[in-house]
């Protein structure tokens, strides 16, 4: 079953079937860089296209946004990511290996070490000698430092500071410092949101597991601005609202758990947050996707640092306040992996092995595959008129090579949850084979009534 699946496998069998390659392959490989091939691609836009949907399109109450990931300095001096968006390095004297030190201590023994500061962490590691150097055991460590996570840049040819930039480390910003253009130029009434995607860079210290954590990857942020005194109930409501949203797409529930952030740990700004976590087979428990009470902390400080008046002006009573913010945040590539590892299964078929991907089918990167069950003619005419027909509403796949056996194998590898067969009996009756991957039934229906059935059964 799914659970069994290592970290290993999946990685072999992402880059086997073309869903995530490393980056720069040929050339040795780039660590913690990722591409996503044919398959990987329209899984990971399904994903970005599933949570627009339902967070954008689906309500009267959020529109969208596409801020720029190069933004003004000032922007991450108020938002508070230049004094403190750092972790926690250690460096190895004896491999000269750099490490988080909150997770080389957890690792090591367990303490939650997530928070302290860098005199506390430096401690531990003196004082406890179950901390080793993974590599090669070793107990000299220099002391504990900040290390700020921003990707810096210049903008324009002359290297200065004056120049100094940052790839943005959230997409959330963006979103904060349009709020007054937003409300302006569009008829948002609190309480109400802005939803955008994006990519988001971090210079972190150890990526790692795969396309769980990069240095450059994406995210989807939601900025919900409610009246305050409403927000309590309103951050119920998200994390009820993005939890179902797992559960709709296919995720086990059991794999998904809640973790309240202990309030001695909150970030800066934050009231109050709950993680959804997933239960990865190769991490364990691990943060899927956050929900933050961000309270009125972003935008009165840009109103600070800008010198602009932020604040939302009730039209109907005249009052004016700064909204407080509920915020989800996640990132595809890690919903991405957690899909993938949720759906992998390797099971036993009429006495044969095969390996299914059990994916939602809004979800799956291809929604279908035709096939004819003989290249000659009439029968592949008629598979490539349906599958012309079909391919403009969704991804299709064409396939007329091998037995159907191996053809139906390959797409329940792939995630397909539908393979369309025309075979000779079409010619007289009109009418095609539809099968499903995960129960193997077949149902024969007229080819006319294909595009609404299918339609029907990928909705699901
Ligand atoms: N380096 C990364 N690679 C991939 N996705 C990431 C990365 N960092 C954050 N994300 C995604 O963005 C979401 C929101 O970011 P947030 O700042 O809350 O993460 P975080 O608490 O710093 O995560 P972590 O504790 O795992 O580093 C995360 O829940 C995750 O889905």
């Amino acid at each position: 079953m799914s659970q069994a699946v290592t970290m290993e496998k999946m990685v072999a069998f992402c880059k086997r079937r073309g869903f995530v390659y490393q980056s720069s392959e040929i050339y040795g490989g780039l660590r913690s860089s990722y591409d996503y091939g044919p398959l990987g691609v329209e899984m990971k836009r399904n994903i970005k296209e599933e949570w627009w949907r339902s967070t954008v399109h689906m309500r009267d109450d959020v529109v969208g946004l596409d801020a720029a990931i190069i933004m003004h300095p000032k922007v991450w001096e108020a938002s508070g990511h230049t004094a403190t968006f750092n972790d926690m390095l250690v460096e190895s004297r004896t491999s000269k290996r750099r490490y988080r030190a909150d997770h080389l201590i957890e690792d090591a023994t367990g303490i939650d070490a997530e928070g302290l500061s860098p005199e506390e962490l430096t401690k531990i590691i003196q004082e406890d000698d179950r901390v080793k150097d993974p590599v090669d055991g070793g107990r000299d460590f220099a002391p504990v430092r900040p290390f700020n996570l921003m990707f810096e840049t210049y903008m324009g040819p002359v290297k200065s500071d004056e120049n100094l930039a940052y790839l943005r480390p959230e997409t959330a910003q963006g979103i904060f410092v349009n709020f007054k253009n937003v409300t302006q130029t569009s008829r948002v009434k609190v309480p109400f949101g802005i939803a955008q995607q994006g990519k988001s860079f971090r210079n972190e210290i150890t990526p790692g597991n795969f396309i769980f954590r990069t240095r450059e990857f994406e995210q989807m942020e939601m900025e919900f601005f409610v009246e305050p005194g409403t927000d309590e109930e309103w951050h119920e409501y998200w994390i009820e609202e993005r939890w179902n949203w797992y559960l709709n797409l296919g995720i086990r529930e059991e794999n998904l758990r809640r973790y309240e952030h202990p309030k001695e740990k909150l970030s800066h700004y934050s009231k109050r947050t709950v993680d959804i976590e997933y239960n990865y087979p190769f991490a364990g428990w691990s943060e899927l996707e956050g929900v933050a009470n961000r309270t009125d902390y972003d935008l009165k400080q840009h109103a600070e640092h800008s010198g602009e008046n932020l604040e939302y002006i009730d039209q109907t009573t005249n009052n004016r306040y700064y909204p407080y913010v509920i915020e989800p945040a996640v990132g595809p590539d890690r919903i991405m992996l957690a899909f993938l590892m949720d759906a992998y299964t390797e099971e036993e078929v009429n006495g044969e092995e095969r390996t299914v991907l059990k994916l939602h089918p809004r979800i799956a990167p291809t929604k279908a595959a035709v096939f004819p069950l003989s290249k000659k003619q009439p029968v592949s005419t008629i598979a490539r008129e349906l599958y012309d027909d079909l391919k403009g509403d969704y991804r299709l796949f064409y396939d007329d090579s091998g037995s159907i056996g191996r053809r139906y194998r390959r797409q329940d590898e792939a995630g397909t949850p539908f393979c369309v067969t025309v075979d000779f009996d079409t010619i007289e009756d009109k009418q095609v084979t539809i099968r499903d991957r995960d129960t193997l039934k077949q149902e024969r229906i007229p080819i006319k009534a294909v595009r609404d059935r299918l339609k029907d059964l990928i909705s699901g």
